[in-house]
């Protein structure tokens, strides 16, 4: 295993090709999906020469929480699909990385499991944020808030972007509409008499709205990161709203088809927000590079999703953590290559839009690189 790619190569040896499909696809055409990776291929690196140092520093601090590598493990649901100790294994390896997990509402192992394990691996400093989708029940995303505080969670990530559940038309043709048995959302066991955990718990509510925001404000002193959020008026408006962060997120492709790249949106996007919360950036990250040219676009760190979800099933708690590994030391050679000896060195003049001198050719710079 070299490099993200293997991972995915491996895993689709393995794995049921109808779970293969869910982790790998999108909503409709899958334009996005495409597009999130098209647009790191679509920047070009240019990097400074004589001016290292002989160690870099890649360490990073968000809303208060460190982590040994800016790269962050975006919420994916149902981590026992592919492995048997599912999100266990996934925490162990994000806490031996040192790498920040946000654990998603529909984890197949209960948040309070998951960060003891997390801790027993790397001790009390671990963080682990929790992924929310807002609950109609106002009641039932309390009690979701309090199982995630309780366990030690340090921010909540509201994940907005799904006011209906995606179309994954891969998932329709398999016929996969429900978890195998035994399989269960094990945050939402119990929340009211004998309720099971089963998936269709979770409610997608197309009713939410700012003031649902304003709610969990008053609701909860965790910082509050929204995920989904693509347009920059909507960036100004969480601000707005006291929102501590954004994940700049088109759910890895998987909610509205066709929206743009994140990496094209993130010029914009930090520009509304002129550096008052951090910015995450998900989707189409897959090497060293592409963590660079987000941080010199102005994110503050990276999420990742499917590569997580294909190592797990290549091999466990071990294989993510050689990811993990391997993803640090890929970025950490890219610094040095860029002649950065810290994540504040990348800064917007380090990326060039491919392409023959059109300007904008590229089209993810947004013209904010001169
Ligand atoms: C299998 C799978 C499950 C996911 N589950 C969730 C989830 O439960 N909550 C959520 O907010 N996002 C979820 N996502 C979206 C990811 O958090 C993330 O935005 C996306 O995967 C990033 O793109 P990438 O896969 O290209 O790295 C899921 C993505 C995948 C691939
Ligand atoms: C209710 C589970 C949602 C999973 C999800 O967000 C995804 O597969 O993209």
């Amino acid at each position: 295993m070299l490099n993200v790619h293997d991972f995915e190569t491996a895993a689709r040896a393995t794995l049921d090709p109808v779970y293969a499909d869910f982790i790998a696809g999108g909503a409709r055409d899958e334009i996005t999906v495409r597009a999130n990776e098209a647009a790191f291929s679509g920047l070009r690196l240019l990097p400074r020469m004589l001016r290292g140092s002989a160690e870099r520093d890649l360490a990073v601090t968000l809303l208060g929480d460190r982590a040994d590598l800016p790269i962050l493990l975006s919420p994916t649901a149902f981590h026992k699909l592919v492995t048997p100790d599912g999100e266990l294994a996934t925490a162990r390896a994000a806490a031996a990385a040192g790498a920040l997990m946000i654990v998603s509402m529909a984890s197949t192992v209960a948040v309070g499991e998951i960060a003891d394990a997390a801790r027993a691996v790397g001790g009390d400093d671990v963080s682990l944020w929790f992924q929310l989708y807002i609950q109609p029940d106002l009641e039932i995303t309390e009690a979701l808030v309090r199982r995630a505080t309780d366990a030690g969670c340090t921010a909540l990530v509201v994940t907005v972007d799904s006011p209906v559940l995606g179309a994954n038309e891969r998932n329709r043709r398999n016929g996969l509409n429900d978890l195998p048995a035994g399989l269960y959302c094990e945050n939402l066991r119990d929340l009211r008499d004998g309720e099971s955990g089963h998936v269709r718990q979770i409610a997608m509510s197309p009713e939410l709205s700012w003031e649902h925001i304003d709610w969990l404000r008053r609701t909860t002193s965790l910082p509050i990161l929204l995920k989904g959020v693509l347009h920059p008026e909507d960036a100004r408006l969480a601000v707005q709203h006291g929102v501590d962060g954004l994940v700049l997120s088109n759910h890895g492709g998987r909610q509205l088809d066709t929206v743009p790249a994140t990496l094209e949106l993130l010029p914009e996007m930090a520009a509304a927000v002129a550096g008052r919360i951090p910015i995450v950036l998900d989707g189409g990250v897959r090497r060293g590079t592409d963590v660079v040219k987000a941080l010199a676009l102005g994110a503050s760190a990276v999420g990742i999703g499917r590569p997580v979800m294909w190592a797990l099933a290549e091999g466990g708690e071990k294989s993510v953590r050689h990811l993990l590994e391997l993803l640090h030391a890929e970025l950490d050679d890219t610094l040095a290559l860029c002649g950065a000896s810290g994540l504040d060195d990348l800064t917007p003049e380090l990326v060039r839009p491919a392409g023959w001198g059109h300007a904008g050719q590229g089209t993810c710079n947004g013209g904010v690189v001169s």
